[in-house]
C-alpha cells in the first residue's frame, strides 16, 4: 500500500458553493503590488528543503500535477501514452529505492475532444480527466457556445472542468458581468469542479488580479488558476501570493476552502518546490494535496523524475518519508 501521506484524491474535496454578488466585497479588494514583489522574491531558497527530504517533496509535487497536453496536434495516440504516463508517472525501481509504493498524477487534462481516448485510457486508475472548455483559450466564443462545450465536456465524462474567464469583464471593472459568467459556467459544470483560468498574464494589474480571484470564488469557482499556458506571461510567484492570499481571505469570510492551480511554464523540480512551500506558508498543509493544490504542467514531471534519479543514485536516508506529515 501506498504511503497514506501521499495517497491520491484520497479527500474528496466538497465544492464551493459561493455568495451572493456583492459589488463592495469586490471594491473593498486591494493588493499591496510593492509588498507582493519583496515577498515573492524572497521565496525562492528562503525556504530550504532538507536534501533528505526533497524526494518526498516531489513525490508529493507529482501527485498534485495536472499532466496536460494542449496542443492543436494532439492526436488520440498522444493522449494515451500521456495517460500511461499518468498511472505510472516515476519508474518502479525508483519509487522502491525510496521505499514507496505506486503513486499516480493529479489528473490528466486535455482538449475536448481528447476527452474520450483519457477516459479510456485512465479506465481503473480513479485518475480523472480534467477538460479545457468554453472557447480555450481565448475564451471568446458566444457564451451559449461556451456552456455548451463545457456541457458536452461534462457528457462526455470530464469530471474537472478548467473555463477560461473574459478578461474583457475584469479590464473594464464589469464585476457583476464576470460573475453572471462564472456562475453560468458553474451551473453548467453540474456534478464536475470547476477550475476558473484568470489568464492573470493579460489582467493588467495585481489588484484586478485579487478581485478577479474573489469574483470567480464568489460565483462558486471550486479551484482558481493563474494561466491558459498560452499568454506570454503564465504563473509567477507574485500572481500567486494575490490568489492564495485571495483564497485564505476566502476561506476566512466564509469557511469554505478553495483550491489553487498554477499553470503555465512550470518545468523545473525547484520551482516546484518553492510552490509546495508558498503553498504550505500561505494556507497550511490542507493545500499540499491534490483535492487543494494542482500544478497545471506539460514538462514538470521530466525534471522531477531526473531529479529523483538523481537522488536515488546519490546520497539518500529513510528518513524522507515523514518530511510532509
Ligand atoms: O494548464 C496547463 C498549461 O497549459 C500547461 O502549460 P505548460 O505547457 O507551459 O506546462
Amino acid at each position: 500500500m501506498s504511503d497514506p501521506a501521499i495517497q491520491l484524491n484520497a479527500h474528496a474535496h466538497a465544492r464551493n458553493p459561493g455568495l451572493p454578488f456583492d459589488l463592495d466585497r469586490v471594491r473593498a479588494v486591494q493588493a499591496n503590488t510593492s509588498a507582493i514583489e519583496r515577498r515573492a522574491a524572497s521565496l525562492p531558497g528562503r525556504r530550504s528543503v532538507k536534501k533528505d527530504w526533497q524526494a518526498a517533496w516531489l513525490l508529493r509535487a507529482i501527485t498534485c500535477i495536472d499532466l496536460t497536453t494542449l496542443a492543436g496536434d494532439d492526436t488520440a495516440g498522444r493522449v494515451r501514452r500521456l495517460c500511461a504516463k499518468a498511472r505510472q508517472p516515476v519508474r518502479a525501481d525508483l519509487l522502491e529505492a525510496l521505499g514507496m509504493g505506486p503513486i499516480t498524477v493529479g489528473a490528466v487534462c486535455v482538449y475536448h475532444d481528447m476527452i474520450e481516448p483519457a477516459i479510456e485510457a485512465l479506465q481503473g486508475s480513479g485518475i480523472p480527466v480534467a477538460a479545457v472548455s468554453t472557447g480555450f483559450p481565448a475564451g471568446l466564443s458566444p457564451l451559449d457556445l461556451r456552456i455548451a462545450e463545457i456541457e458536452r465536456s461534462v457528457q462526455a465524462g470530464a469530471s474537472e472542468i478548467d473555463i477560461v474567464i473574459s478578461r474583457r469583464h475584469v479590464l473594464t471593472g464589469n464585476w457583476q458581468a464576470l460573475y453572471d459568467e462564472m456562475r453560468a459556467f458553474r451551473a453548467a459544470c453540474g456534478p464536475a469542479h470547476v477550475k476558473a483560468i484568470l489568464a492573470t498574464g493579460e489582467l493588467g494589474s495585481l489588484r484586478n488580479v485579487a478581485r478577479a480571484s474573489h469574483v470567480c470564488m464568489m460565483a462558486g469557482a471550486d479551484f482558481i488558476k493563474t494561466s491558459t499556458g498560452k499568454e506570454s506571461v503564465n504563473a509567477t510567484l507574485p500572481v500567486s501570493l494575490v490568489m492564495v492570499r485571495a483564497i485564505r481571505e476566502y476561506q476566512r469570510q466564509t469557511g469554505v476552502k478553495v483550491g489553487y492551480k498554477p499553470a503555465g511554464g512550470i518545468s523545473k523540480a525547484k520551482d516546484a518546490l518553492t510552490y509546495l512551500a508558498l503553498m504550505k506558508d500561505e494556507l497550511g498543509d490542507d493545500w499540499l494535496r491534490n483535492d487543494l493544490f494542482r500544478f497545471g504542467a506539460s514538462s514538470l514531471l521530466g525534471d522531477i523524475e531526473r531529479q529523483l534519479e538523481h537522488h536515488v543514485t546519490g546520497r539518500y536516508s529513510a528518513g524522507h518519508r515523514h518530511a510532509l506529515s
